[in-house]
């Protein structure tokens, strides 16, 4: 099947096993940035969620507008009519030309992405229309060097994300490329996807070129990689892998690279329950429906900085990351509904960030969310982060607190103990709200 099965670890990948590096896993939060052609029409159906949308509706009623080039292929589909009335059916290649970036400033979107508290930051270089946002080798000048923007653009966001202090990324689709490929459009799960050698060694060359030229910190490949690539060979994934760790020693790559090899799983909208075990793993979605910008977005479609907030501190709390995806506008700039929610993370992050950043699971899953609370532990506190003021009684935690030094932000606040809890008065704050207490081990 295309999407990922349960990657095994052959032993040729064995050798590539080694423990989480801690500026990932206490990381909390990575943004992503989904940025190409598509991003021109910026037309998709707000179908609904991933994993919400059942599998026979989802291809040719794709809510993820980076799937233009193939949602408008689908005969029938009403991106394809739309396509046929807004672009005269052109070919997609003239959203390339016509992608002009006009207002991108790589500091400036790297500005508001560190503003969220953001550990890392990653954006795509080649999405599933082979589309090369630096001059990848073997790309013939379709890439935005020769055409449309006109601009290295990895090149741009790398030294932006480095001068603003953030590990860097790349995400490169490894297991889709529909120009490489010329198949016809995917309808099903099981449509097939580029295989052969010669893929897989274009796909390589270009792994290599990203590693040599901008150092990422994090290799984020999606969907697979060609099988042909994972047997042993000159120009295979552990030929890539062992140049990204010799290059970047504390360096992590996420699961979907094909039957190989990760240092952290990742699970998409839908949370995997065999995937979001333990603290290596993250959890990928965009603000809205989509990766890429889609006009057709509304509020009701994305989430609000309290969502957001909750979506952030709850997959914290189960030990994972959260990488929260921009689709950023043809000319560069970021959505504002999308600025909004970033904003508004920023702002609770800089009250609570204590609780999450660095944060671990403190152990415990709560019975039901009535009240919501999520659970953290950092070195020498416990942080119960919830979602209402007033009198708050918390359930009394296994791990022995200290109550008398419970805190909100700076300020201390009074808890104590009754039948079974700890009730503290919880005033005019910043919701969710972190409750922190000294541990007394
Ligand atoms: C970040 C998004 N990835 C989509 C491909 N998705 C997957 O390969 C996938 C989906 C998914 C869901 C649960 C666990 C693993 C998974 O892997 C890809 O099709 C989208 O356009 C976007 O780039």
């Amino acid at each position: 099947a295309m999407f990922k099965t349960d990657p095994v670890r052959p032993d040729a990948y064995r050798e590539f096993e080694r423990p989480l590096p801690e500026w990932f896993r206490g990381a909390a939060l990575g943004i992503f940035v989904h940025w190409g052609p598509y991003s021109v029409p910026a037309w998709a159906e707000p179908t609904g969620e991933l994993g919400a949308v059942p599998r026979e509706e989802w291809y040719a009623h794709n809510p993820y507008a980076e799937w233009y080039a193939n949602t408008m292929r689908i005969e029938g589909s009403p991106a394809q009519m739309h396509h046929e009335r807004v672009h005269g059916g052109a070919p997609y290649d003239d959203f390339l030309d016509a992608w002009k970036a006009e207002d991108f400033d790589a500091d400036e979107v790297l500005a508001v992405v560190a503003a969220t508290g953001a550990g890392y930051f990653i954006p795509t270089t080649k999405h599933h229309d082979g589309v090369t946002l630096w001059d990848a080798p073997g790309t013939d000048g379709r890439n935005t060097v020769a055409r449309g923007p006109r601009q290295d653009l990895i090149g741009a966001f790398a030294d932006a994300t480095r001068a603003a202090g953030l590990r860097f990324g790349v995400y490169y689709s490894g297991g889709l490329d529909w120009h490489f490929s010329g198949l016809p459009p995917i309808e099903h799960d099981d449509d097939p996807a580029p295989d052969d050698l010669a893929y897989a060694e274009y796909a390589h060359d270009h792994v290599i070129d990203l590693i040599d030229r901008y150092r990422p910190d994090i290799l984020w490949g999606d969907i697979r990689w060609p099988v042909a690539g994972i047997e042993p060979g000159p120009k295979s994934l552990a030929h890539a892998f062992q140049t990204f760790y010799e290059r970047v020693p504390d360096g992590v790559v996420n699961d979907r690279w094909g039957e190989s090899h990760w240092d952290f799983r990742t699970s998409e909208y839908v949370h995997g329950t065999a995937v979001e075990v333990g603290e290596a793993w993250e959890n990928t979605r965009g603000i809205g429906l989509s990766f890429g910008h889609n006009r057709n977005e509304t509020n009701e479609h994305l989430l609000s900085a309290h969502e957001a907030v909750r979506l952030l501190v709850d997959v914290v709390s189960r030990g994972g990351n959260l990488l929260l995806n921009i689709g950023l506008e043809a000319s560069g700039r970021i959505p504002e509904l999308q600025r909004q929610t970033l904003e508004g993370i920023g702002v609770w992050n800089r009250h609570y960030g204590h609780a999450v950043v660095g944060a671990r699971p403190e152990g415990r899953m709560p019975a039901s969310d009535e009240p919501w609370i999520r659970w953290t532990r950092t070195d020498d506190a416990v942080h119960a982060v919830v979602d209402q003021t007033g009198p708050v009684r918390l359930p009394d935690p296994d791990r022995v607190l200290d109550e008398s030094t419970a805190r909100i932000g700076e300020r201390h606040v009074t808890a104590e103990r009754v039948d079974g809890g700890i009730l503290v008065d919880v005033e005019d704050a910043v919701t969710p709200v972190a409750i922190s207490f000294r541990t007394r081990d």
